[in-house]
């Protein structure tokens, strides 16, 4: 089946993605927030994630309450959990260390959509490619659990990137044309070996094995255009899970 995604989107003011939103424990862009929480069906904390939302919220927070906050509970302060708690906020604890609270975060998310039946088209993750590198490498994984257990796509968004994991099965078509893409794009084969076939980038892969210490697409971008032109879309036919990570055009950073 061929899969049609603009992965930036969710973050274009006028954009008509439905989202459901996962807040990691990362410094939070509240541009990004203030968007994404507009989009956002339903809305989820991951432990220490909620101190984030706590402050920068400050003088608006109750504007800013999520479905319910999951983890286990070794990083949220108190004072935060109170809070939320007396606002009628779930807190789920999910005690089991064998996988990470983003993972577990999204198991619920996952459940909650399809117990509730929400029209969502995507799931966003704000935060995750930064701080301690075993998390940001942790993050990646779970978009491999993700894998079998939605056909959702889930976004990971922090600073000025993106990333997300390209199903092995029938082709992906990716718009970048909303004036929010920066200049690099990249796939990256993170899991294994994947034969890949792109149009649309600068440097494109004809049938060519990506693999770690073969062959890496790092310091991609998109085909030129002409002066005014659309850019066209990035196509990717992979045959294993294919990380896709691209830049995101921010004024602040
Ligand atoms: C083989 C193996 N290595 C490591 C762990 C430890 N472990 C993996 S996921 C996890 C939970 C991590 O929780 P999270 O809140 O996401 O991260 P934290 O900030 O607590 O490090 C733990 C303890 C394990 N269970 N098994
Ligand atoms: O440096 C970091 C720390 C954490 N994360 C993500 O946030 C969740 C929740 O973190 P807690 O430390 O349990 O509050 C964690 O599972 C990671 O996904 C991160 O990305 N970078």
């Amino acid at each position: 089946m061929d899969e049609e995604l603009t992965p930036l989107d969710c973050l274009l003011p006028s954009g008509k993605q439905r989202i459901g939103l996962i807040i990691l424990n990362q410094p939070l862009d509240k541009d990004y927030l203030n968007i994404l929480w507009s989009k956002a069906l339903l809305k989820a904390c991951a432990d220490g994630a909620a101190n984030h939302l706590y402050n920068v919220t400050a003088g608006v927070r109750d504007s800013f309450l999520p479905d319910y906050i999951s983890g286990d509970f070794d990083s949220i302060t108190a004072e935060v959990k109170a809070f939320f708690s007396d606002k009628g906020c779930k807190l789920i604890e999910t005690a089991k260390q064998d996988l990470t609270d983003f993972t577990k975060c999204l198991t619920i998310m996952v459940e909650e959509i399809q117990r509730r039946q929400l029209q969502v088209d995507a799931i966003v993750t704000l935060g995750g490619l930064g701080g301690r590198f075993d998390q940001t490498m942790a993050s990646i994984e779970t978009l491999y659990h993700a894998l079998s257990m939605t056909r959702l796509p889930l976004l990971i968004i922090q600073g000025t990137s993106l990333a997300c994991l390209l199903r092995p099965q029938g082709s992906h078509r990716l718009g970048v044309n909303t004036g929010l893409e920066g200049d690099w794009c990249s796939l990256i084969p993170v899991g294994g070996p994947c034969q890949t076939i792109t149009t649309g980038l600068k440097w494109n892969l004809n049938n060519d094995v990506l693999q770690f210490g073969k062959l890496v697409s790092t310091s991609n971008t998109y085909e030129p255009v002409g002066p005014g032109e659309p850019r066209k879309p990035v196509t990717v036919t992979t045959d294993q899970p294919l990380l896709w990570s691209m830049g995101i055009h921010n004024d602040k950073e």
